[in-house]
């Protein structure tokens, strides 16, 4: 357990998510920090300024050995950059044990309640097509946001009794969990998801829009304080906000 100010560390710090958490880390009495970091310095800083917690917001290409590196060097890592499959999430717990763990593709409290809402909505609306909306410098598609979207979805609509037959969806989004995504990207989004459902003559749309990177702040910041304390690894912000 930390004693002290959390001295923490941000992997990726000129980047539009990297740089908003240096500031919002700067402007929190809680936490110091002590490491800014981007591709062209070396990790070994994280341990040189004695950080507690090290955040990344970096590339979906680097995350897996960043956060292995973190992990086996006894840094906590909260994790917001996309990309991470099951696979390396099951590589990465093993890792966990010296240090801790939090990874989660949307740190926004509104977009956490949507895919929860979208969870339970499934149960009862099992047809349903996903349609997330990012700026045009984003490098992945479907994003983060939508795949996990997706993955709870699954889970919520194994208790539906209407479940939707394998029908193909023609050309129409990537499907992932026998759910279409679709991925739009246009300069002066920031980030935004419309899961729709539909039943018997009637539609349900549940929506999220981050206007500003801002929106994200205060769930990083939640899980930069929370992941000291909670051992392994975390997959999903509402854990921190819902569980006990
Ligand atoms: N979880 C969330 O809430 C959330 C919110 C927004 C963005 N994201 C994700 O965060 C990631 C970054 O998004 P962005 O818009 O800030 O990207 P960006 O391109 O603006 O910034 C990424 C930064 O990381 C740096 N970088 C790349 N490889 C690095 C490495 N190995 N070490 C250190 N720095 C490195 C780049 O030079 C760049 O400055 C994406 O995967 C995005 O999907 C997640
Ligand atoms: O701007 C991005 O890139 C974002 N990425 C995350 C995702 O892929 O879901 C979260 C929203 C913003």
């Amino acid at each position: 357990m930390v004693d002290h100010m959390l001295r923490v560390a941000v992997l990726g710090a000129l980047g539009r998510m990297g740089a908003t958490v240096c500031d919002a880390v700067r402007e929190d009495p809680e936490v110091e920090l002590v490491a800014a970091l981007d591709a062209d310095d070396s990790r070994e800083a994280i341990i040189d300024a004695g950080a507690d917690v090290c955040v990344d917001f970096t590339h979906p290409d680097s995350v897996r050995t960043n956060t292995a590196w973190l992990l086996k060097a006894g840094v906590h890592a909260v994790v917001g950059t996309t990309g991470l499959t099951d696979d390396d999430l099951d590589q990465l717990r093993a890792l966990t044990g010296p240090a801790n763990a939090v990874v989660a593709p949307n740190f926004a409290i509104g977009a956490v309640l949507m895919m929860e809402l979208s969870r339970q909505v499934a149960a009862h609306m099992p047809h349903v097509e996903i349609i997330e909306s990012h700026h045009d410098r984003k490098v992945d598609a479907p994003s983060g946001t939508a795949l996990r979207t997706a993955k709870l979805i699954a889970e919520g609509r194994q208790q539906a009794i209407d479940v939707p037959g394998p029908d193909g969806h023609p050309a129409r989004g990537q499907v992932t969990e026998d759910i279409p995504v679709h991925s739009v990207r246009l300069p002066g989004l920031v980030a935004h998801q419309e899961v729709v459902f539909g039943g018997l003559g009637q539609t349900l749309t549940i929506r999220h829009d981050s206007i500003d990177r801002t929106s994200f702040m205060p769930g990083v910041l939640l899980a930069v304080k929370e992941v000291p304390r909670r051992p392994g690894l975390t997959v999903g912000l509402e854990h921190l906000l819902f569980d006990s």
